[in-house]
């Protein structure tokens, strides 16, 4: 038997609820984590509870404190972890409770130094186990449980990744953006796009590789297509063409380099446009296509071999969005993923992209929280499956801002029972 931080013993696996609370009485015990164990990067959500009572700030445990101080009183861990600071979001109310969603992310190759900063901090004894989503929630499940007696409660990456949008989004006023004028450098700006009637949408998710999604409903998605050259393929290309070392010095070189020098333009083959085509003289006909000549190699710098690569893998990842926004017949195509992270080149590319190949019909959106949003779902869906019901988890089209009554973010359940029939009823055939 465990003690699970409640007050409460467990008896097994699952997570029993300090019945003598009734804030607590259907909600999991504190501390809130989401967390999505990716091919490259682990993106952890924690949830800081801002609206403790004196005395439950006193009775708190002290393995609690620990963890809160640790990941509050420092912005990064150890050489890789990283807390995303701007992305903050501050008063959020969640099954319940109000407070702030942190942002933290280190490379999934430390997992076992993550393993042991579990053990050190004496996690086990706040909870059974550590919900997660993403491959490595299956990976590193084993490991879990025998080097930190911890279980993996599990959500499938992509349920994670849909349910992670629409809360995030619901939740943030200024998420969503699109790049207006994106080829031309001059007047190119970032304007505030109102994602407030989504649907239908296309989803690409660029992480390692590439997943995406139609979305037609809340509840209603599919995976339609990937593909294996994403951003996993965009850095360790890179690091073997330049030897650069970190994602961040990547696109730092791409950001000085001059692809033409690497690819072959229409130009180049044409000596201008190939007009009967519309096929302008300056877009790339062929990625890499001068490197079989000696000399072109030999002027091409390491900032240019990046900058080739980034463009490859970005209208790449660009045309098959697009061939299956117009198979799906969707004009909306959001890009997320942290291949996106510092990484304006690619948006700009992307949605200069979009709005070229389909004269102007389509358009790509981003959002500010780019490679977050299945770390955001796997904690909305931890806190649904832990209250018995999905009151944590209200229709969205019924709780945002503007419909809400209460608190920005409300996603208290006595201010949403209507809200809740809805959802009970749309939920039958939902994401998970
Ligand atoms: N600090 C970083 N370190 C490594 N890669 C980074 C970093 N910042 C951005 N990236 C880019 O983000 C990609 C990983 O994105 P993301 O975290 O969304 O995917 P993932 O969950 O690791 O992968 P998958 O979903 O395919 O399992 C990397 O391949 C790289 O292109
Ligand atoms: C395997 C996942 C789903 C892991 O997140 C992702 O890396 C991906 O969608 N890769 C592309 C696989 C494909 O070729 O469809």
């Amino acid at each position: 038997m465990m003690d699970n931080g409640t007050g409460t013993e467990s008896t097994g696996g699952a997570i029993d609820y300090d019945i003598l609370s009734p804030r607590c009485c259907v909600r999991p015990p504190m501390p809130w984590f989401g967390m999505d164990i990716g091919g490259t990067l682990t993106k952890l959500i924690y949830f800081e509870p801002k609206d403790r009572t004196a005395q439950e700030a006193e009775e708190e445990k002290e393995t609690i404190k620990v963890i809160h101080s640790y990941l509050i009183g420092n912005v990064a861990y150890g050489k890789t972890g990283i807390r995303d600071v701007h992305l903050e979001m501050c008063n959020q109310t969640i099954g319940g409770r109000t407070g702030s969603l942190h942002f933290i992310r280190f490379p999934t190759c430390e997992m076992s130094a993550f393993i042991d900063l579990a053990k050190v901090k004496n996690f086990s004894s706040l909870a059974t186990g550590i919900c997660a989503t993403g491959g490595g929630a299956y990976k590193f499940e084993e490991e879990f449980k025998q080097r930190v007696n911890l279980s993996m409660y599990k959500f499938d990456e992509l349920d994670c990744l849909i349910k992670g949008i629409h809360y995030i989004d619901r939740h943030n006023l200024s998420e969503c953006y699109y790049w207006k004028n994106p080829g031309d450098p001059d007047t190119c700006e970032k304007v505030p796009f109102d994602f407030h009637d989504p649907y239908p949408y296309l989803v690409v998710n660029v992480g390692s590789g590439v997943s995406i999604l139609a979305v037609r409903a809340y509840n209603d998605y599919k995976r339609v297509s990937g593909t294996s050259l994403g951003g996993g393929t965009f850095f360790g290309l890179c690091c073997l063409l330049t030897n650069c070392d970190t994602f961040e010095e990547a696109i730092a070189l791409a950001s000085k380099g001059d692809n033409t020098k690497v690819d072959k333009r229409v130009k180049d083959i044409y000596g201008g446009d190939y007009n009967r085509f519309h096929l302008p003289g300056d877009i790339v006909a062929s990625s890499f296509g001068q490197m079989h000549l000696k000399d072109k190699r030999e002027q091409s710098s390491r900032e240019d071999l990046a900058r080739a690569t980034l463009t490859t893998i970005t209208n790449n990842i660009g045309s098959i969005a697009r061939m299956c926004a117009v198979t799906e017949k969707i004009e909306r195509v959001v890009f997320v993923g942290n291949f996106l992270r510092v990484n304006t080149i690619s948006m700009k590319l992307l949605a200069f992209a979009m709005e070229f190949w389909s004269d102007g019909a389509m358009k790509a959106l981003f959002l500010e929280h780019e490679g977050y949003f299945g770390a955001m779902g796997c904690m909305m869906e931890y806190i649904s499956s832990r209250s018995g019901d999905s009151f944590s988890y209200p229709h969205p089209d019924n709780t945002t801002n503007d419909h809400c009554d209460h608190r920005p973010g409300c996603m208290d359940p006595d201010h949403h029972k209507s809200d809740q029939r809805d959802q009970d009823h749309t939920h039958t055939n939902g994401l998970g």
